[in-house]
């Protein structure tokens, strides 16, 4: 789910300074308290200590950065994390929007301006939809964070970026709904954002509204505590293209999930596009309305899988270049680079994570980026998510690479044949397990930790310097992490 960058005016919000209904001021304590560990001080103090927070007069949380910079570096780097501790915190699950300090927004979120149909009055929904001049989703109209241009293609997510550019492009919907679905963290909200901004954008601007599940539930429920759901239902189905996120969030809710019902059904009837994501496919929702669930499966349901090497390694190259926009003195070489893909295998989202400790160790200090500060900075964040090899798995592995037995490498020979492996393997059980270096020297033939750091260091000067040895780690990786 993405971080919420809402147009807020503090005229319309009324935020209530000082009001701490419901704890906030300790949750957002315990909140920063997290952020502080996983970003490492001199980031924290950079960019996170600065932000307040204040709860609206509607309930939802709005965190205040100083600066429209600060605001757009803490949504693009920690929103959703943000989010995610909000959410594991506070019982209520309450909305979190970010505002920059005396912002002034052109679109006030709660006096919503509503499509055409219903701009007769201020809707009661919170919700607005609009061509390339307003969108309403958190992103701006050339916003190249969740474009298109910025989504990388493999063979994890090809069918489902495929289906959503033939989506873009057609004038009648080819498959409707179409759901998205996948683990936490692989990009189904970047594709639905460029969905958005590419039907808002094009040729033929069509009104697309991107919604969370909560966002729709909680307009849903602002809309019928104020008995004026007719606004709230021309606001979601007076659009082209309705977007809604984490659709599982509505599961079980049988009011929520009626309205949902309804609301795609019309708009399908209408030939209006409607696009989902969630974490399950639709089979696998606990929808209670069996209506629903044969509703959506009977669209196209497309899958996101957590991307290959090479996805990894073209999601993090387009990373960089937008850090570098931020950061120009951010330079990262091909060996961190190649070292990071390989290493980061749980999720684009824990990419970023890692991006954004590495840049706070050099970029903001001023500090090159190296195998060590991003090592040190993987280890902080616990990714070491290869730790399920073992180091016996990576000899074998090695030794039939390069032909040689496991014994071969444990042993005291020192022929280049024997040696190179050695290091390599080494190398591999360094970075690839969570091993100590004794006992990773234990495990070859009882050599001492100084054996192993040498090979780690020879290693890695190689593969700076540019030898082959680079497309051997990075081959044997790929072998080892399946
Ligand atoms: N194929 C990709 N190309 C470029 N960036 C990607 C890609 N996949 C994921 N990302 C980036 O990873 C981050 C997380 O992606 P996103 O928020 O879209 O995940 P999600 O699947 O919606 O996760 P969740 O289910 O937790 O909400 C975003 O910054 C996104 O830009």
């Amino acid at each position: 789910m993405a971080f919420n960058k809402l147009a807020v005016s503090e005229a319309n919000t009324a935020i209530i300074d000082g009001l701490d209904a419901g704890g906030i001021s300790a949750i957002w304590r315990r909140v920063r308290a997290h952020l502080r560990e996983e970003c490492g001080p001199a980031l924290y103090s950079q960019e996170i200590a600065r932000l307040r927070v204040r709860l609206s007069e509607t309930g939802a949380l709005v965190i205040i950065a100083p600066s429209n910079f600060n605001r757009d570096w803490v949504e693009d780097h920690w929103g959703a994390r943000i989010r995610a501790l909000w959410a594991e915190l506070d019982p209520s699950h309450r909305d979190v929007h970010l505002l920059a300090e005396g912002q002034d927004a052109p679109q006030p979120v709660m006096a919503a301006r509503l499509p055409a149909a219903a701009s007769r009055s201020p809707a009661p929904t919170g919700l607005t939809a609009d061509t390339a001049q307003t969108p309403a989703d958190g992103t701006s109209p050339g916003d190249a964070r969740f474009s298109f241009d910025s989504f990388r293609v493999g063979p994890a997510n090809e069918v489902a970026a495929a289906a959503a550019r033939t989506m873009v492009g057609a004038s009648t919907p080819p498959f409707n709904p179409v759901f998205f679905y996948g683990d936490y963290g692989v990009g189904k909200t970047h594709l639905l954002h460029a969905v958005a901004s590419a039907a808002r954008n094009g040729s033929r601007p069509r009104k697309a509204l991107y919604l969370t599940a909560e966002e729709f539930l909680s307009g849903f429920v602002t809309a019928m505590k104020a008995r004026d759901t007719i606004s709230f239902k021309e606001t979601v189905r007076g659009v082209d293209v309705l977007l809604i996120d984490d659709v599982h969030f509505i599961a079980g809710k049988p009011k929520t999930e009626d309205e949902f019902l309804h609301t795609i059904a019309a708009l399908v009837a209408e030939n209006k596009q409607v696009v989902l994501a969630s974490h399950k496919p639709p089979a696998e929702l606990q929808m209670q309305d069996e209506r629903l669930r044969s509703l959506l499966t009977g669209g196209l349901s497309c899958p996101l899988g957590k991307p290959d090497l090479d996805l990894r390694r073209q999601i993090l190259d387009c990373k960089i270049a937008q850090a570098t926009c931020h950061y120009p003195t951010f330079d990262v070489s091909e060996a961190v680079r190649d070292f990071l893909a390989a290493r980061i295998t749980s999720s684009p989202r824990e990419m970023e994570g890692v991006l954004n400790n590495v840049i706070c160790r050099t970029a903001l200090i001023g500090q090159p980026v190296t195998m060590e500060v991003v090592s040190t900075a993987l280890r902080e964040l616990s990714l070491s998510s290869e730790r399920r090899l073992t180091v016996d798995e990576i000899q074998k592995v090695v030794a039939t690479h390069f032909g040689i037995s496991t014994a071969d490498i444990c042993s005291k020979r020192r022929t280049q044949a024997v040696v190179r492996p050695r290091h390599i393997a080494m190398y591999l059980a360094k970075t690839l397990t969570t091993r100590s270096l004794p006992d990773i020297g234990r495990r070859f033939g009882g050599r001492d930790h100084s054996t192993v750091i040498h090979a780690v260091s020879k290693v890695t000067g190689m593969i700076d310097a540019g030898d082959s040895v680079a497309d051997e780690i990075d081959a044997l990786t790929r072998e080892l992490q399946g």
